[in-house]
């Protein structure tokens, strides 16, 4: 297989810790960029030589220009401004859309066959905009993927088994309206629910729906990156290998649940061309009315958007 050109842009914690990640796992040439000159290349300086470890002859190159995107394989879109005081939510929410659409013109202009994947906040509307922008574009977003993985180690150690032993997702969008379903979770093939108390199941939930937030927390200033890197790393590993793992991922839909024009994190299988097929369950009343939730909220923010045009 030809070495892949992956092209990530924010070096900021995500950012770099997917190139360490991806190059560990050599998974191609990495070309890490930012806004900020010097640090995307002190980071790749970094990462390189923490290579021989791995025995890994990835090449991470930190730039400066998003010109280094010609011909990326795939691009994840990392970048982005945090919440500044006196900024409301949707201040940083137009803040970043803004550099979602520089970003998205040069993907289109420089490397429009590549898979692109977002996890910039709130990164459903983000996924949403960019695909309604460039229809063409073959974009996910990490969406609920990285909340699927929490619950899932929340599950493994609330029931004391190995991690691998336990299937779960969680759908909606990536935020407090985001849908573990517990009822669809099993360990070893046995519904976990059977395991489970009501006071058991509502702590569970409230973990995965924090769990973002419990990290911010005590790191004050930044949010937690290991995780949604590890995430991302192996989106990419699915899209560049072909794997056709499902994960729920922030997707345009089309009809899904009967919702058109937005983006939801739904399970979705990434192989070779990007999203192969989104999977619907056959959702019982109250699991549907909270997934009604995260599309109303999606709705009122497009609109808002609409209406800034
Ligand atoms: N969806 C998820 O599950 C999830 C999880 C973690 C983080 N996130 C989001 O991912 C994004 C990145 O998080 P982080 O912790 O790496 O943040 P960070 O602040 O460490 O990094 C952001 C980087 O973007 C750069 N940047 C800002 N504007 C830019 C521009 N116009 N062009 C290029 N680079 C630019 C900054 O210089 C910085 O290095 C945030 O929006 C965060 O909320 C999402």
């Amino acid at each position: 297989m030809p070495v892949r050109k992956i092209f990530i842009a924010g070096a900021g914690n995500v950012g770099s810790a997917s190139a360490a990640f991806m190059a560990m796992k050599q998974l191609g040439n990495i070309y890490l960029y930012d806004i900020l000159e010097d640090f995307s290349i002190g980071q790749a300086m970094d990462i390189n030589q923490s290579l021989p470890y791995w025995n890994s002859d990835s090449r991470v190159t930190g730039c400066h220009s998003l010109d280094e995107m010609e011909g990326a394989d795939v691009v994840v879109i990392t970048a982005g401004g945090k919440r500044a005081e006196g900024m409301t939510r949707l201040d940083l929410l137009y803040q970043n859309l803004d550099i979602m659409y520089d970003i998205g013109e040069k993907v289109m202009e420089r490397a429009p066959g590549a898979f692109v994947h977002v996890t910039s906040n709130p990164v459903d509307v983000l996924t949403w905009a960019l695909k309604e922008r460039w229809p063409d574009m073959n974009i996910t977003g990490l969406g609920c993927a990285l909340d699927a993985m929490r619950f899932r180690f929340f599950l493994a150690e609330h029931l004391n088994v190995s991690r691998e032993a336990v299937n779960c997702t969680v759908i909606g969008t990536h935020d407090d309206n985001m849908v573990p379903l517990v009822g669809r979770a099993d360990v070893g093939g046995i519904p976990v629910k059977q395991h489970l108390t009501q006071v058991d199941e509502d702590r569970l939930v409230t973990l995965v729906k924090h769990g973002g937030g419990d990290i911010v927390k005590r790191l004050k200033t930044r949010s937690g990156f290991f995780a949604a890197a590890t995430k991302v790393t192996q989106i990419v590993e699915s899209h560049l290998y072909n794997k056709q793992h499902i994960f729920p991922v922030s997707v345009m839909v089309n009809g899904e649940y009967g919702y058109h024009d937005m983006a939801l994190s739904l399970p979705t299988a990434i192989g070779e061309r990007g999203v192969h097929e989104i999977f619907e369950f056959d959702l019982n009343d109250q699991e549907r009315a909270m997934l009604d939730v995260c599309a109303d909220s999606m709705k009122k923010v497009i609109a808002e958007i609409r209406a800034r045009k």
